[in-house]
């Protein structure tokens, strides 16, 4: 049984992590962990996360709630991934990151922090974005520089990061596939007379409103005719049903930073 604590466990991704926690088999819930002062600490995750008592109180007690599993699955926001990072490799657990919003530079220190553990760091664990992303670098290769590129994300009104990480990670894939540094291209804003579009550029838009859980779109738009490789997310189990996967498959690797594509053997 590969033991499995949840970072971030009252949240919106939290809770489900716990209902597919409790779902797999060949896991236990270890632990459920929130931010000091949270309001719901000390009450069972699992009334919380809505699947019935599990008898795992939500704790604010970080190196506890270490000790105690062999990876810990972490969705909640950059700055508490890293710190949970360095405290996993302190102790030498595995640990699935699911947060977005990194800069380039937390990026960095991810990889150095994960030189004592196994780590899966993936903006996006649902197999269908993933598959995407192994989809549009063949697309794009094959396309070169004859076609614009644009992409369109749109989210919930509760995100804090923009654009999305997937959305990052697709330009990202597009850019390298057609030769090209993202950070240079990645044209997030155009207002008044901003001039023609360049060819280099991907452009980035993003879309905030009610309940969207997650929605992607990149356009690859050419003369007379234009390609859309899409995925909407209907629910949230996709991503966490992923991280479940991701923390099975971690437990016992080669310590170093992976992501997604390692996890669905799609690289
Ligand atoms: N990789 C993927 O497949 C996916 C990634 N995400 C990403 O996951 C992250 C979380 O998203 P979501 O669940 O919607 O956000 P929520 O705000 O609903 O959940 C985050 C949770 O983390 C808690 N938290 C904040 N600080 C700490 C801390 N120091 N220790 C423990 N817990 C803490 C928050 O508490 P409080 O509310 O009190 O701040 C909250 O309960 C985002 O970065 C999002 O983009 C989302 C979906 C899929
Ligand atoms: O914040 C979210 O909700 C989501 N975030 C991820 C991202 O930033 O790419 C993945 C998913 O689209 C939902």
């Amino acid at each position: 049984m590969i033991k499995i604590a949840v970072c971030g466990a009252a949240g919106r991704m939290g809770q489900r992590i716990i209902n597919s926690v409790i779902e797999a088999e060949g896991v236990q819930l270890s632990g459920a962990l929130e931010r000091p002062g949270h309001p719901m600490t000390g009450q069972d995750v699992g009334l919380v996360a809505g699947c019935g008592a599990l008898g795992v109180n939500i704790s604010d007690d970080l190196n506890a709630v270490i000790a105690g599993c062999d990876v810990l699955i972490d969705f909640t926001a950059p700055k508490v991934s890293l710190k949970n990072l360095e405290a996993c490799a302190l102790k030498k657990k595995s640990i699935v990151i699911g947060s977005t919003g990194f800069t380039p530079e937390e990026r960095e220190l991810a990889v150095e922090l994960a030189r004592e553990i196994p780590a899966v760091l993936a903006p996006n664990m649902s197999v269908g974005v993933n598959v995407c992303l192994k989809a549009l670098k063949d697309v794009a290769k094959t396309l070169g520089d004859d076609f614009d590129v644009e992409i369109v994300e749109l989210h919930h009104n509760k995100k804090k990061d923009s654009p999305s990480g997937t959305a990052v990670r697709m330009g990202e894939v597009v850019a390298e596939a057609l030769g090209r540094d993202y950070n240079k291209v990645a044209n997030y804003h155009r207002e008044g007379i901003c001039g023609e579009r360049t060819k280099e550029e991907i452009g980035m838009q993003t879309v905030r409103g009610g309940d969207i859980i997650g929605e992607h779109t990149v356009y690859f738009i050419g003369m007379g005719e234009r390609i859309e490789i899409s995925h909407r997310a209907m629910t949230r189990d996709m991503f966490s049903r992923g991280s479940v996967r991701a923390a099975k498959w971690v437990v016992g690797k080669e310590p170093g930073l992976y992501d997604m594509q390692d996890v669905l053997g799609l690289k």
